[in-house]
This record gives C-alpha cells, sequence and structure tokens, in this order.
C-alpha cells in the first residue's frame, strides 16, 4: 500500500515538473491580439470563410478589407457586410497570383494589423485525371499566391510603430495536415503553408507579429459546394472521418485564435487530434497543449494509425469492386 502511495506520489510531482518546465520553455508566447479598431485584411474575403470572417470582424469594430477577383462578388460581400452591421467595407479586385496587383491593393489600404491568407482553390481529382493546369492552379493561388500577399504586407506591417501586436494567419486545411485521397496537388499546396508559416514566425518574432495557422474540416461554403459536386466519393468518404462544419462556426472559431494568439487553430475534437499527431516543429506557445502534446503524441499516434488502416481498407475495397466492373 505505501509502495502504491509513493509511487503516485512520483507521478504527482513528474507532472508538476512537466507542466513548470513547459511553462517556462514553450515559444513563442502567447499575447492576445486586439481587433477592435484596428485593420484586419482578407484575402478571398467575398465568400465563404473568407466572407464570414469579414462579418465577424466588423461586428467586432475593426476596419476591414477584402480582397478576391470578381468585382461583382466583392460587392455583394460589401452590401451584405454593410446590411448585416450598418458598416462598410474597403473592396480590392486583385489576383493573388499578380504581386503588382496584390501590392497596389495592400499600399491602397493602408497599414494592416491582422493579415488573414484565406484565398484558396480546390480541385479534387485523381492526380491521373488532373491536368498539369490545374496542379500548377492550385499551388499558385494557395501557395505562391500567399507568398505573394504576405510579400506584399510585410515591409509595411513591420514598419507600424506602437500599434500593438500584429498577426498573419493563413488558413490551411485538415487537408494540410495528412495527405488525403484526391488532394495530392491540394494538399502539396496546404503543406507548404506549414513550412511558409513555421519559417516565418522565427523571422517575425523580434517585430511583434505572431503566426497563425487555421485547419478547417470540410466547411459548407459555395466553394464546398462546386467541389462536392465533383470530388472522387473516396475522397468525401475520407473526409468524412472528420465530419462536415458551418461557415459561421468556422469563422468565429478562427477569428477567436487569431485573437488568443495560437500558432495552431483547429476547430473540432478530431481536428485537435490530429494537430497533436502532425505536431512535429511546431512553434507551441501554450504550456497545457505542449503537456498534451507530450504526454499523448503516442497515443494519438496509435489513433492515426488505426484512422489510417480504416482509409486503406475503404481504397483498397474501392479498388477491388472496380476492378470487379471492368472485368
Ligand atoms: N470549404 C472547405 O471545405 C474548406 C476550405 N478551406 C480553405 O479555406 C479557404 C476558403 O475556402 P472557401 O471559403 O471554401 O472558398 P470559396 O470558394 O467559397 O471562396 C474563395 C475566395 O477566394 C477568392 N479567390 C479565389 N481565387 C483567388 C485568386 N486567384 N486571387 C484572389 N482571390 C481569390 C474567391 O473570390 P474570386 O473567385 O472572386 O477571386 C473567394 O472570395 C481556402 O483557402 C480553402 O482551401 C479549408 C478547409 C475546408
Ligand atoms: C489522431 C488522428 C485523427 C485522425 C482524423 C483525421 C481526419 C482527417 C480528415 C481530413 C479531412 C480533409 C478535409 C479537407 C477539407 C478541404 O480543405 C476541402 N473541402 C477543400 O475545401
Amino acid at each position: 500500500m505505501a509502495a502504491i502511495s509513493t509511487l503516485f506520489l512520483f507521478f504527482i510531482i513528474f507532472l508538476v515538473s512537466l507542466l513548470i518546465i513547459l511553462a517556462l520553455i514553450v515559444r513563442p508566447r502567447s499575447v492576445k491580439i486586439p481587433i477592435k479598431s484596428r485593420h484586419v485584411f482578407i484575402t478571398g474575403g467575398s465568400s465563404g470563410i473568407g466572407l464570414a470572417l469579414a462579418h465577424r470582424a466588423v461586428a467586432e469594430g475593426a476596419r476591414v478589407s477584402i480582397l478576391a477577383r470578381s468585382t461583382e462578388k466583392l460587392d455583394e460581400a460589401r452590401r451584405s457586410i454593410q446590411l448585416a452591421t450598418c458598416v462598410g467595407v474597403a473592396t480590392f479586385s486583385a489576383d493573388v497570383r499578380d504581386f503588382d496587383a496584390v501590392s497596389k491593393a495592400v499600399d491602397e489600404s493602408g497599414p494592416i494589423d491582422v493579415l488573414i491568407v484565406n484565398q484558396g482553390v480546390f480541385i479534387g481529382k485523381e492526380l491521373e485525371k488532373q491536368s498539369h493546369e490545374e496542379v500548377k492552379f492550385m499551388i499558385d493561388v494557395n501557395l505562391v499566391g500567399s507568398f505573394n500577399v504576405i510579400m506584399a504586407a510585410l515591409p509595411a506591417m513591420k514598419a507600424r510603430e506602437g500599434r500593438g501586436p500584429a498577426s498573419i494567419s493563413l488558413v490551411s486545411s485538415q487537408a494540410g495536415q495528412a495527405g488525403i485521397y484526391g488532394y495530392t496537388a491540394y494538399s502539396a499546396s496546404k503543406f507548404g503553408l506549414q513550412g511558409l508559416a513555421q519559417a516565418l514566425q522565427q523571422e517575425v518574432i523580434s517585430d511583434d507579429i505572431h503566426v497563425t495557422l487555421l485547419f478547417p474540416p470540410d466547411t459548407d461554403t459555395p466553394g464546398y459546394e462546386e467541389e462536392q459536386k465533383k470530388r472522387p466519393e473516396l475522397t468525401s468518404i475520407i473526409a468524412a472521418s472528420s465530419g462536415s462544419m458551418k461557415t459561421k462556426e468556422v469563422a468565429k472559431i478562427c477569428l477567436d485564435g487569431i485573437k488568443a494568439g495560437k500558432f495552431t487553430v483547429t476547430c473540432h475534437y478530431i481536428g485537435f487530434l490530429l494537430s497533436i499527431a502532425s505536431a512535429g516543429m511546431s512553434p507551441q506557445g501554450s504550456f497545457w497543449v505542449a503537456f498534451i502534446e507530450v504526454m499523448f503524441g503516442g497515443l494519438t499516434r496509435l489513433v492515426s494509425l488505426v484512422v489510417q488502416s480504416q482509409w486503406y481498407k475503404t481504397i483498397e475495397k474501392w479498388s477491388t469492386t472496380k476492378k470487379g466492373i471492368r472485368s
């Protein structure tokens, strides 16, 4: 009995020491990013998650600018925000693939406090059915386009003085944490954002700029509605492991995560598990989450192996049925 209590005591001492050590070492330290009365610039802000983020940011008292290609969709977005909040937003029509056009828009909009790089395109297809143009399109808009936006905004963000902590956030996807059937190019473009964000955070931390990566699951946006009509059934089956969410809900979680200065933002418990399983060299500002990563890293790896085995079973079943149909 005495041995068991001693063992238990040692275990408690171990847990408390681990928590204290983590509280001392986690970097970069979390800071609160204010939104009220600050300039929030959202790319892809005319539809879906970006538009919902714009609605929320305006409702919380921010000065909001949105950028996208279609002027019609931008006008429609401006009208809907005006109607809901009685506040206007500035709109900029530019393609993120065109650095000069993005630069012009960013300069016109004025110094940015919170940059949300959200634009994204997705064409789910097996690679052998995908054209080179489609692959290049996704990499160019999702990854190179994100570089263009950040490179256009960074000089003025760094030069801002006495304006408080700033934020650069990037909308990735759960398909940017795990490679998913049908998403070779899309996953590659989103995995790229992880490297960009980790390296960038080290470069801008001295300027009090905080990088956030957002990882939504399937979300019921106009873009997703279109995608669903065409993507391979296996993609939908595998993506269903994580369910789907409402755009407004996702936008709320994302904006709250940005305001809390988190590096990684997930949208529900499966997303959280996925972030623990794929933590790697990701910065971590919360000692509580770091504690979970250390204590449960192995266990979540086991869960991820079980999930993978389900996915491969489904793929096997599909390919045998298909072969059966062909012969
Ligand atoms: N919906 C989902 O299931 C999920 C989405 N995501 C990610 O969230 C982000 C938003 O997606 P979602 O809201 O669904 O997308 P939507 O298709 O609904 O909206 C995309 C937005 O991006 C803009 N956009 C697209 N291409 C460009 C471009 N070349 N230059 C400038 N703006 C552009 C669009 O406007 P326009 O066409 O006029 O340029 C639009 O405003 C994307 O990065 C996506 O990958 C992540 C996980 C799940
Ligand atoms: C510990 C392990 C837990 C494992 C659970 C893993 C579940 C992963 C599911 C991935 C779903 C991908 C959704 C892509 C959404 C998206 O970006 C498209 N709709 C395009 O917009």
